[in-house]
């Protein structure tokens, strides 16, 4: 029998020192789906994903993940500083014990698909641009070939053309291979393109979610006037402006 790849958080809680972040999370995330947490800065949205991900140790509650591997994409890219390109997308591949020529070829397969030039590939992070260090970041998760991939804010820093790019390759990475995403974000347009699930997290008292939404078109389906609606109907949503603390004009 398959078995069932998911990752469910149940009442989680946390706190560093004596200041509580998260108060009772509680979301499931299903094979092929794709789920976001958005709220504003600080309401612990990367400590939940870190949490996840078991980057933090769980102190309460229970996060049960089933997924078969998983992989992480930072907002800022991390790559190691005195390896090339190629070596440093193929970093996991050397972990998961895959022969050098092997993973030479998979990591400049996927380098190439994500739009670096072949003159890229022997080139150090320094010498890279910031959306250039990007697609290496988003390539070196992606190689592994994960079930479940984490992202944390992967597109906040990069302009309007080249977030759409990578956006467009993610979503057609996650219909080719079933991938499932849990990303965070604070960027409502963006949640609203990619997930089937929008979580909302709040931070005062204490990070909890008050909303979730969900979206029945398919995401490959979903453009500009789509984004555009959704997100004009869910910035009148009193969760939304509550959570945001947006003024009504
Ligand atoms: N290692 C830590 N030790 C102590 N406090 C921390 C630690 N990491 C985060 N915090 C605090 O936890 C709170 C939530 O932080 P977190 O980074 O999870 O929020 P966030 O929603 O991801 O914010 P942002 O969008 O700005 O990254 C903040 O008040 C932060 O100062």
């Amino acid at each position: 029998m398959e078995r069932i790849e998911q990752l469910l958080v149940k009442d989680v809680s946390h706190s560093f020192g004596f200041k509580e972040i998260l108060k009772n999370i509680n979301f499931k995330l299903e094979k092929g789906q794709v789920v976001s947490i958005v709220g504003p800065s600080g309401g612990g949205k990367t400590t939940l994903l870190h949490l996840c991900a078991k980057l933090l140790t769980l102190e309460e509650g229970k996060i049960k993940n089933s997924f078969k591997s998983s992989s992480f994409a930072f907002q800022e890219a991390r790559l190691l500083p005195w390896k090339n390109v190629l070596d440093n997308i193929a970093l996991g591949l050397k972990a998961n014990k895959i022969k050098k020529d092997k993973a030479q070829k998979l990591a400049k397969d996927i380098a190439l698909k994500f739009g670096l030039e072949e003159d890229d590939l022997d080139k150090f992070p320094k010498d890279l641009s910031g959306g250039m260090k990007q697609r290496v970041s988003f390539a070196r998760a992606l190689v592994v070939k994960p079930s479940l991939l984490f992202l944390d804010e992967p597109f906040s820093a990069l302009d309007i053309g080249l977030k759409k790019e990578l956006q467009s390759l993610l979503l057609k990475t996650i219909k080719e291979e079933k991938l499932s995403v849990l990303f965070i974000t604070h960027d409502l347009m963006e949640a609203i393109k990619l997930s089937d699930e929008i979580l909302v997290l709040k931070a005062e008292p204490v990070g909890h979610i008050v909303k979730s939404f969900k979206f029945d078109l398919e995401k490959e389906k979903r453009d500009d006037t789509f984004v555009y609606e959704q997100t004009a109907k869910l910035l009148k949503d009193e969760y939304i402006i509550n959570t945001f603390e947006l003024e009504l004009k």
